[in-house]
């Protein structure tokens, strides 16, 4: 029976201004699913590692099966595959966990089928697996998990995604607070409106990203790294969050936001000659308030996911 591997990787969101439309992919932290043929049809989730026994075999549950189904549908197909996971990354952590099993399944499924999807063609099915995980379609997880790098979504109609330049230097610092905050309670609080004046500072730093990573302009870059629609809301879940962003500006990054949903915080600097004070510089503001949290250092991964 054919058996194929592949691995899709983490993924930061947002990146602080660009809501649902902006994320990258990070080096080394992803999940892993291998698919296996199998007479009978249908889709089956017969292991899950790493998971500490929390994430469901259900077929229209799991993030795998739910895109794999998508694509399936969209084929007019129905072939035997077995599904085995290998989580790499802690569930709702804001590092784009479902999203990372979901793009991984769907390489992987793709390959096993004889490549009837080109790799961008895979999107909607992942969009697909995010909406069944947190309630709500949003692609700035699976977007760079799947083409890696900075990827843009200018609009979700017509699912138009944008590859963004990603400056040799640009390093990324995830600290995780040892805790978990699921996409879907932190989509909550958010609001449904925003005043103008939001908007125009929001359109401006969203602006002024782009235009930093096209140029490779790290002072742009930092002075772009501001969110006043999800931020304020989400801030308050996060222990620490003002003091750390503080901390790590002086031991100099270019600036921190929530990845994602959080609880994890993105740090970007350039080069990695700041990366040990940064680190340092964070785990005393949170030792300070009693949590614990993991550091990892990550460069920018431009190949996304792919077959092993
Ligand atoms: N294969 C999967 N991998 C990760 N999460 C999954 C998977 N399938 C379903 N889920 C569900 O998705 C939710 C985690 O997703 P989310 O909160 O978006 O995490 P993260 O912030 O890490 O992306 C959990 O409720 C989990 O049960
Ligand atoms: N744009 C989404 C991103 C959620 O990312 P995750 O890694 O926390 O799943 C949001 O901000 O809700």
């Amino acid at each position: 029976m054919k058996t194929i591997k592949a691995f899709a990787p983490a993924t930061v969101a947002n990146v602080s201004c660009g809501f649902d439309i902006l994320g990258f992919a990070l080096e080394g932290m992803g999940d892993w699913v291998t698919v296996t043929e199998r007479e009978s049809p249908g889709l089956e989730v017969i292991s899950i590692q790493g998971d500490g026994g929390k994430l469901p075999y259900d077929s229209d549950k799991n993030t795998c099966t739910v895109a794999i189904q998508a694509m399936i549908d969209e084929l007019g197909i129905n072939p035997g595959i077995e599904i085995q996971l290998e989580k790499g990354l802690p569930l709702g952590s804001g590092m784009g966990s479902s999203a990372a099993s979901a793009v991984a399944a769907l390489v992987a499924a793709n390959e096993l089928l004889g490549n009837p999807f080109q790799k961008n063609e895979l999107l909607p099915f992942a969009i697909a697996a995010e909406k069944v995980a947190c309630g709500a379609g949003h692609a700035d997880n699976v977007g760079p998990s799947l083409l890696g790098g900075f990827v843009l979504i200018r609009d979700y109609h017509l699912l138009d995604v944008i590859k963004l330049p990603v400056p040799e230097e640009l390093h990324c610092v995830l600290l995780h607070p040892h805790y978990q905050l699921n996409t879907a309670d932190s989509r909550s609080v958010l609001r449904d409106q925003i005043p103008l004046r939001h908007a125009t500072i929001q359109s401006g730093n969203v602006a002024g990203l782009v235009t930093g990573l096209f140029q490779g302009d790290f002072d742009l870059i930092s002075r772009s790294l501001r969110d006043v629609i999800a931020e304020p809301y989400r801030a308050v879940l996060i222990p620490g969050f003002y003091e750390v962003r503080e901390a790590i500006k002086a031991a100099g990054a270019l600036g921190m936001g929530i990845s994602g949903s959080g609880p994890t915080l993105f740090v970007l600097c350039k080069g990695s000659a700041p990366i040990p004070g940064i680190i340092t510089a964070a785990q005393e503001v949170f030792e300070s308030i009693g949590l614990g949290v993991d550091a990892y250092h990550s460069a920018i991964n431009t190949r996304g996911a792919h077959i092993l």
